[in-house]
């Protein structure tokens, strides 16, 4: 759906916000010149718009008529002007729009593709809204869905608790202050023992002339404070921007813990998330620690080069992903990979290991050039218990060298855990 429909009747604009919007965002664009013409195009019922720009004076719908038959088509409306009053901002907004652009100048543009993005995000993103007031709450509820927010409603902080639970793939929370029972910053303490300012986001909003009540949600992990009454552009942004900065702290999180080549987990988050996982696990003896190391990989550098190396350790760890789906897969470094092993008995986690060695044989990384290159990989299965992951893994370091010791391509684990 990163369809844009654009009505502008003028041949510039339209022709600068096209190449804009298809360089930024990649995404489609129709245009119209008039509202006829916007008209025919929507009268398509299998096309469907993110949005659309709609300039307020056309040659056939010269005082902003264009506006209304577009949203009775549900097509979001960006109103696109040269000027704007208040009493013209007030109309918009009471009229649904999504919100005003105002075409005098560059930053109008770059207002424009952020905005888009945005909508476009936030189709994917769910919001509750907490307050016990219904008109307020519906007129937040209303802003956000106008905006393309997924919104459930609470009417306290208990029910929001509730929905919370119910629902993980809430990202934020706006929450009124004074409510009965459980004020906003009573819930915001209650948050923030299971959800840290990354993972949920809390914005606070009060209509209370209390000069200290957004510090004090600020100290208690609020992400931001909203003062009633809030313009609908503040409140977009503000929750934009707040949401923003969770995914930009996921993204950096992500990037923090991932080995840039093959997308596994790196050594560092293997140490961090393993351990804690390994210790938990560790008295149901249902786990295992495998270390891998490929087979004669300097070989691929030296007759195929880097690139090729590279990929092959790419397709090494896809195979893994793939025999491994529900396990925790890291790489060690250079061409070894640590798999560890949840639910599965010593025997299972042998046996598994060995059904990984069968495949690798089977399926080569075929290259156009070097075309089919087959590999074979040792490892080490280590089902003993351990006091710290770390020691699991470097008796499984030992049980690896002994498998290259015995001639490589073969499984090495502690004897009396053989399958069957
Ligand atoms: N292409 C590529 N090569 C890497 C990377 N990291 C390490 N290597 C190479 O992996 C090779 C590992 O060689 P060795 O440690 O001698 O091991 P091996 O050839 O696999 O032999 P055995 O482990 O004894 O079977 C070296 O040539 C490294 O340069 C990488 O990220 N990309």
């Amino acid at each position: 759906m990163n369809r844009i429909l654009l009505i502008e009747d003028s041949p510039t604009v339209r022709r600068l916000l096209i190449s804009t919007l298809q360089r930024e965002l990649d995404f489609t664009v129709d245009a119209a010149a008039t509202l006829d013409e916007a008209m025919r195009v929507l009268s398509h019922p299998s096309v469907h718009y993110l949005a659309a720009l709609v300039d307020l004076t056309l040659p056939d719908a010269m005082h902003g008529e264009a506006v209304p038959a577009v949203m009775a088509h549900d097509v979001p409306v960006i109103v696109l002007t040269a000027s704007v009053s208040e009493t013209k901002r007030e109309q918009l907004i009471a009229q649904g729009v999504v919100d005003y652009i105002i075409k005098d100048s560059k930053g109008s543009l770059q207002y424009a593709v952020a905005l888009l993005k945005q909508l476009y995000r936030h189709r994917s993103t769910s919001l509750l809204v907490v307050d016990d007031s219904v008109t307020s709450r519906n007129q937040t509820s209303a802003l956000l869905q106008r905006w393309q927010f997924s919104v459930y409603e609470a009417t306290d902080g208990y029910q929001a608790i509730h929905i919370l639970a119910k629902h993980p793939d809430i990202r934020l929370v706006l929450t009124d202050f004074h409510m009965p029972g459980m004020t906003g910053l009573d819930l915001l303490k209650q948050l923030r023992e299971r959800f840290d300012r990354q993972s949920l986001a809390v914005i606070g909003i009060s209509a209370q002339n209390n000069r200290t009540l957004p510090a004090l949600f600020i100290k208690h992990g609020a992400n931001d404070f909203l003062h009633k009454p809030f313009a609908p552009e503040e409140l977009l942004w503000r929750v934009s921007l707040t949401l923003e900065h969770l995914e930009l702290f996921q993204e950096i999180r992500e990037l923090a813990h991932r080995d840039p080549l093959t997308r596994l987990y790196n050594r560092r988050f293997l140490f961090e998330q393993g351990n804690r996982q390994y210790l938990a696990n560790r008295l149901q003896r249902q786990h295992a620690v495998m270390v891998l190391d490929i087979d004669h990989f300097k070989r691929i550098n030296d007759t195929w080069g880097h690139q090729i190396g590279d990929q092959m350790l790419c397709h090494f760890a896809a195979l893994l992903r793939l025999a491994f789906p529900d396990d925790l897969i890291a790489r060690l470094g250079g061409e070894e990979f640590c798999v560890l092993l949840w639910h599965c008995s010593p025997a299972q986690a042998i046996a598994k290991a060995q059904q990984f060695l069968a495949q690798l044989k089977t399926k080569p990384l075929t290259h156009s050039v070097a075309g089919d290159l087959f590999i074979t990989t040792s490892a080490g299965v280590e089902t003993m218990l351990h006091n710290s992951l770390d020691e699991a893994l470097q008796a499984a370091d030992r049980l690896l060298y002994q498998a290259k010791a015995d001639g490589r391509d073969c499984v090495r684990y502690t004897q009396d855990m053989a399958p069957g």
